[in-house]
């Protein structure tokens, strides 16, 4: 293949690739040949919730780039942050992703994923038909508003926690240790498994 190179190039009509650039796309192609594992939570507590949770782990499969490895029980769990009984319960759930997306690109797709549900943003922490949350991508730290990576406050909900611990038992959240530990010191209560419902690992 013939590629513009930033010097030497005699056709006037090709222009020199910016060395950014350049760097840009040898990054993307380093992440294509190497996965990251990424933890995403799932939630809802408007609509038919369940259907909604199982529609949003299908999207996430059907994206180039992602690969949905592992789904976790379903809990039903008391709304976390707001005044109890100010809103219908939530099924959470977790789902363990590989992805060649960098997670910008993955955080627009779970954004995606919401709208499709009809996610509406008004209040903070507000009822919602899906919440799709990135709890951890590799073992990357972010302080960025836009992407903080991890969550900042997925160490202290037993919602996240508890369905992540059934799938990994050895999972850790990167600069907060284990999952197993970080639940010892939250309240599990309000978090109840729902052994009655499943989620199904797409195919
Ligand atoms: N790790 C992350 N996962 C998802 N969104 C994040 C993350 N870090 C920062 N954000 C930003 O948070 C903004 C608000 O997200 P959202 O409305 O889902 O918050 P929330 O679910 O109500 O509350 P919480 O962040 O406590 O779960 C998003 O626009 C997004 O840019
Ligand atoms: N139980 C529960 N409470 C919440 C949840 C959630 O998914 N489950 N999500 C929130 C914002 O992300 C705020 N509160």
């Amino acid at each position: 293949m013939t590629r513009p190179t930033t010097s030497g190039h005699t056709d006037p009509t090709v222009q020199p690739v910016p060395a950014s650039v350049v760097e840009q796309v040898d990054a993307a192609d380093a992440t294509l040949q190497n996965p990251k594992r990424a933890v995403v939570s799932l939630g809802a507590n408007l609509g038919n919730r369940l259907e909604t949770l199982q529609g949003a782990v299908d999207a996430l499969e059907d994206t180039p780039g992602i690969r949905v490895k592992a789904v976790s029980p379903v809990y039903e769990t008391e709304p976390w942050g707001v005044e109890p009984g100010s809103q219908p319960s939530y099924f959470n759930a977790v789902a363990v992703l590989k992805t060649t997306l960098p997670p910008s690109s993955l955080l627009e797709r779970a954004q995606a994923v919401e709208e499709a549900f009809h996610r509406v943003r008004d209040e903070r922490w507000g009822p919602r038909t899906l919440d799709v949350d990135i709890v951890a991508y590799a073992d990357l730290h972010s302080d960025d508003p836009r992407l903080t990576l991890p969550h900042p406050r997925a160490h202290e909900r037993a919602f996240v926690l508890a369905p992540w611990l059934d799938i990994d038992p050895a999972a850790e959240l990167p600069g907060r240790g284990q999952v197993a530990h970080l639940l010892d010191a939250v309240t599990r209560d309000g978090v109840t498994p729902r052994a009655d419902l499943e989620l199904r690992l797409p195919e």
